[in-house]
């Protein structure tokens, strides 16, 4: 049975440091126990903290980065190296100054990338990097996810047709409700096969969808966002301010 947990601190920095620092200790652990360590990144403001926060920790340096696998729960369908890629985002917050392998930091491919514009076909192509382990999804660890306004995660939007998708493990979304319009996302059975989950927010532009999302209004994509093990909803007191 998957639980939920809810951590707030009181403000934006606190938050980052410690999502951070729970980060290094969760994939600590993994490599003790398995040798490595599998982690769905994601996008968005607090996740740039988070990664810019984990670059200054001293604890970072317990980690054989050459042992972690770096996913994406969703991007922005953009050229490589678009300053709005999530990808870009991550790299420049930090993961350029880890020693990573280069075959486990899995990007979404981009809108320049094997594929061209065709979002589908990319989308297709990451499901089959997902496979290559033997199975439909590796064994992800944790898997991290903002939460947008109108209480999407990853690029699962209210209302929009892909959030909707039972079956799969990637899909491409068009005429996506906030910008870049194309983009490639985890699909929700995906995110739910996650042994943790993170849903991270903070800022009171998120009081109303976090508050809504923890409180179970099943219309908002991170309401859905459930690990195998756990949920935790990691939240500055803003963020937190409508959970009862
Ligand atoms: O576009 C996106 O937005 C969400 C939330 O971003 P935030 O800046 O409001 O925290 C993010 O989680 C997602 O990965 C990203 O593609």
């Amino acid at each position: 049975m998957s639980k939920t947990l809810v951590v707030v601190v009181p403000d934006a920095d606190t938050l980052a440091a410690t999502v951070a620092s729970r980060l290094i200790a969760k994939i600590v652990d993994a490599q003790a126990e398995r040798g490595s360590a599998s982690v769905v990144l994601t996008g968005g403001r607090i996740a740039k903290r988070v990664l810019a926060a984990l670059g200054d920790l001293p604890e970072a340096a317990a980690i054989n980065w050459s042992r972690v696998d770096l996913w994406w729960g969703d991007e922005r369908f953009l050229p490589a190296g678009d300053p709005e890629r999530n990808e870009t985002q991550a790299r420049e917050a930090v993961l350029d100054t880890l020693a990573l392998d280069p075959a486990r930091v899995h990007a979404m491919p981009a809108s320049d990338g094997p594929d061209g514009d065709d979002a589908e076909a990319a989308a297709a192509r990451y499901a089959a990097e997902l496979r290559a382990g033997g199975t439909d999804l590796p064994a992800f660890d944790v898997l991290m996810l903002g939460v947008g306004e109108d209480g999407h995660v990853a690029s699962l939007f209210p209302g929009h047709p892909v959030f909707d998708l039972t079956a799969g493990t990637t899909s491409a979304v068009h005429d996506s409700p906030k910008p870049p319009p194309t983009r490639v996302t985890l699909t929700l059975p995906a995110i739910q096969s996650a042994d943790e989950v993170w849903l991270i927010a903070a800022g009171p532009d998120k009081t109303d969808s976090v508050g809504r999302a923890v409180g179970g209004d099943k219309a908002l994509p991170a309401a859905h966002a459930t690990g195998v093990s756990k949920t935790y909803w990691l939240l500055d007191s803003a963020a937190a301010a409508s959970v009862a």
